[in-house]
């Protein structure tokens, strides 16, 4: 359970130890798992500092090296935070000039519509929801591309492929980590220096493949760097690293936090998409009234992101889906970076600290008919979108989600381009897609096929 705590079990578990419950296993790290949404907020809100640390694993050494540079990995301090601050104001830089965020995706959505197309011709209208997953990736990663590299690529080309194949095994292949090789590097120190199981080393040939592919970027950046007019997020990294302006920024640390941009950014997109079509077929009526808000508001346009105001119903269905499918079970991994209490129990520093987000996301306190598809949780009596403070999906405080920009955005243009020209229905002869997920690093549905409708 060290590395992929599996949700099922962490459930079994606190309905016997309580909201609060300490695991040791392999190793002398306590993990504590924490649950609901009051304990939640005391940790990443009320004591975000504390608990803004990552764990040191033997799995992050595997994945990272030693130093953890980057973002998603690193420990909280004047780094993390400059990295922090870095991206926030390239995002803000990047409106400024014009090449505003809801336009990364924006540029991609007529590929991203193209494709799905070819795709129904290509399999007479009924889909593997392998294959339209692979669209959702295509796209979620060329948004990333063009943030990060100032360029999206087709969809054809070979490089993009190898980014793309690298990317996501990594993560198919991080949720399968929990081999007894992987227990026994974890109890033996330095082990993992001499001897890594097989998907260890698979996970870290691909980490290499990635690295070398952002690394071969980085150089055509150097080389034609404009110091006054920086294209992406490389470039006001390079800028940065030229004027030594921080000296928290190194060549090494860009590599590492871009590929923490297309780790965190791609899988949980496309991931939260394809519950998006499992929904929709399952709930034919309130795909229906969706299409009804984009016919009235849109027509025939493609979305911009300013629509989504005008599109309450839209909106409450996305966020349903990502509440109701709560992809990232534990988020990523915290750390207490101090001795401290909690409920008061002594929480040892260095304690790995598992948030356990379908505790609050599914609750019943919280929600009416929390294992329901139902957007109404997020209307209110007038039909608008309303707040909810137990929608925390993209994790709160200090180590929040970096993305959540860019992902709402995906998310909103994506989806409500998708509806607008298909229609997803269950293949003849089913009467209900499975809901249940297969556990891992993020919660997928299990293989599933659609009937894909072209509307127009
Ligand atoms: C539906 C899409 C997404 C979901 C549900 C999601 C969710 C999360 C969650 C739960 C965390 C952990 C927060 C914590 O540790 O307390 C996280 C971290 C992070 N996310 Fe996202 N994310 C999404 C998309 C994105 C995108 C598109 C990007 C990139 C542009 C991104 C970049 C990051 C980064 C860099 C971190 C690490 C932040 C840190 O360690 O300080 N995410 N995300």
């Amino acid at each position: 359970m060290a590395n992929n705590p599996d949700i099922q079990d962490l459930a079994t578990l606190s309905s016997q130890y309580g909201n609060l419950f300490g695991i040791k296993r392999g190793g002398s790290t306590y993990i504590v798992c924490i649950k609901g949404y009051d304990l939640f907020r005391e940790v990443m809100l009320d004591n975000s500092k504390t608990f803004a640390a990552r764990p040191s694993t033997v799995v992050q050494k595997i994945l990272r090296g030693e130093t953890c540079e980057g973002i998603a990995t690193s420990q909280y301090g004047p780094g993390l935070i400059a990295h922090r601050k870095l991206f926030h104001s390239v995002l803000r830089s990047m409106g400024i000039n014009g090449k505003d965020l809801a336009k990364l995706v924006v540029e991609e959505l007529p590929y991203f519509v193209d494709e799905l197309h070819s795709l129904v011709s290509s399999c007479s209208g009924m889909a593997k929801i392998d294959d339209i997953s692979e669209v959702f990736q295509y796209a979620s990663l060329n948004v990333l591309a063009y943030f990060t590299f100032g360029n999206r690529y087709s969809y054809k080309d070979g490089k993009f492929k190898i980014l793309l194949k690298n990317n996501f095994q990594i993560f198919s292949l991080m949720s399968k980590l929990t081999s007894p090789g992987l227990i026994l590097v974890s109890i033996i120190p330095n082990l993992y220096k001499f001897w890594l199981p097989k998907t260890a080393r698979e996970i870290q040939a691909c980490v290499r493949n990635l690295e070398t592919f952002i690394a071969s970027e980085i150089e055509y950046h150097k080389s034609t760097l404009d110091l006054n007019s920086p294209r992406d997020l490389i470039d006001y990294y390079l800028l940065e690293v030229a004027t030594q302006s921080s000296k928290h920024f190194t060549e090494t640390g860009v590599r590492k936090a871009v590929m923490d941009v297309f780790q965190a950014g791609t899988e949980t997109t496309s991931t939260t998409l394809k519950w998006a079509v499992l929904y929709m077929a399952n709930n034919p009526d309130i795909q229906e009234k969706i299409q009804c808000e984009i016919n009235e508001v849109l027509g025939n346009k493609l979305p911009t992101y300013e629509d989504r105001i005008k599109m309450p119903y839209t909106e409450a269905s996305i966020m349903e889906v990502q509440r109701k499918a709560s992809i990232a079970p534990v988020g990523v991994l915290h750390a207490a970076g101090e001795s401290t209490k909690l409920m008061g129990y002594d929480i040892p520093k260095g304690s790995l600290i598992v948030p356990m987000y379908t505790s609050f996301l599914h609750s019943p306190e919280h929600w009416k008919n929390p294992f329901q598809f139902d957007p109404k949780n997020f209307l209110d009596a007038n039909g608008q979108v309303g707040t909810r403070p137990a929608f925390m999906p993209f994790g709160a405080g200090l180590r929040a989600c970096l993305g959540i920009n860019i992902a709402k955005q995906e998310l909103f243009l994506f989806f409500t381009t998708m509806l607008q020209h298909f229609t997803f229905q269950l293949p003849p002869g089913i009467l209900k897609l499975d809901e249940d997920y297969i556990p891992g690093l993020t919660l997928q549905p299990k293989s599933f096929q659609v009937v894909l409708k072209q509307r127009h």
